[in-house]
């Protein structure tokens, strides 16, 4: 279980981008977290994963305390961490199987890293969830040789070599086609309920949200302001996200404007 107490992170001296975050995940259950840009979505996940330290509050994995975790603390909690990233992150001039080995380099020792000897069992587990994601028969393939959805199978792939205790995805389908992003969601909806993992997915697109998530987390400059169930997801949660901010158009939110309203959305 993931559960983030009163969670403050501020850059600098600057105002606090997240302010007092309260946030539980528990079991297989799959959250989006929307919001206007700025919110501070990409914040959070980083916090999570200790990319960026946060100011104030408690961010527990599984009952691990991660905020205060420095130095092989922190890399073997991070290890239980899975990160898919909407660039993709991969290494263009390795292979797939290369890539998606890469999840296990906090698992392995510095010779075998360096040599990329990897344990027998790695490659084997490598394959089966490359076979899982359709991605096998590209093994031997250079990353940069794939499609946009390829390259992301391959991102998450990489993400669950790490035997991760939560999945954090950023913007993962950003990069994609509408209909690659759908696939991507779809897969990672039934790897979450398959592994019994709990994913958090930074997503701008309110539809896919509400198609792909159990859960939806509306952010607000860095306070969290809506956590249901997509069917309570209305116009109401959807104007105190963005009114004002911006205007999601209806292939975003998957809403009609109401009546009255910008013909673009909400503003
Ligand atoms: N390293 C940093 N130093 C200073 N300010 C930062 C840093 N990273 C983010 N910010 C600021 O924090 C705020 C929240 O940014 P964040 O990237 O978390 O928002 P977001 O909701 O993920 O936005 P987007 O949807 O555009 O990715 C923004 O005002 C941003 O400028």
């Amino acid at each position: 279980m993931l559960e983030i107490t009163q969670l403050v992170k501020r850059y600098g001296q600057n105002e606090a981008v997240l302010k007092g975050l309260d946030l539980k995940v528990e079991g297989n259950s799959v959250v989006s977290i929307v919001g206007a840009s700025g919110a501070g979505k990409s914040t959070l996940l980083r916090c999570i994963n200790r990319l960026e330290e946060p100011t104030s509050g408690s961010i527990t994995l599984n009952g691990t305390e991660l905020v205060h975790l420095k130095g092989t603390a922190l890399r073997q909690a991070r290890r239980k961490i899975g990160m898919v990233f909407q660039g993709f992150n991969l290494l263009d001039r390795l292979t797939v199987m290369e890539n998606v080995l890469a999840g296990r380099l906090g698992y392995v020792n510095l010779y075998q890293a360096i040599t990329r000897r990897y344990p027998q069992a790695d490659i084997e587990r490598a394959f089966s969830l490359m076979e899982r994601v359709g991605i096998a028969h590209y093994a031997n393939k250079r990353a940069d040789q794939l499609s946009g959805g390829e390259r992301q199978r391959v991102g998450v792939v990489r993400a669950l070599m790490q035997e991760p205790d939560v999945l954090l995805a950023d913007e993962p389908t950003a990069s994609l086609d509408p209909r690659t992003s759908e696939q991507i969601m779809m897969l990672l909806q039934s790897l979450a309920s398959e592994l019994s993992l709990p994913v958090l997915i930074n997503i701008h697109n309110v539809a896919q949200a509400k198609t792909y998530t159990e859960r939806i987390v509306g952010l607000r400059h860095g306070t969290l302001i809506f956590d249901g169930a997509p069917a309570d997801f209305n116009h109401d949660a959807l104007d105190a996200i963005y009114g004002g901010i911006e205007t999601p158009d209806e292939s975003v939110t998957g809403q009609p404007p109401a009546a009255g309203e910008h013909a673009h959305g909400l503003a």
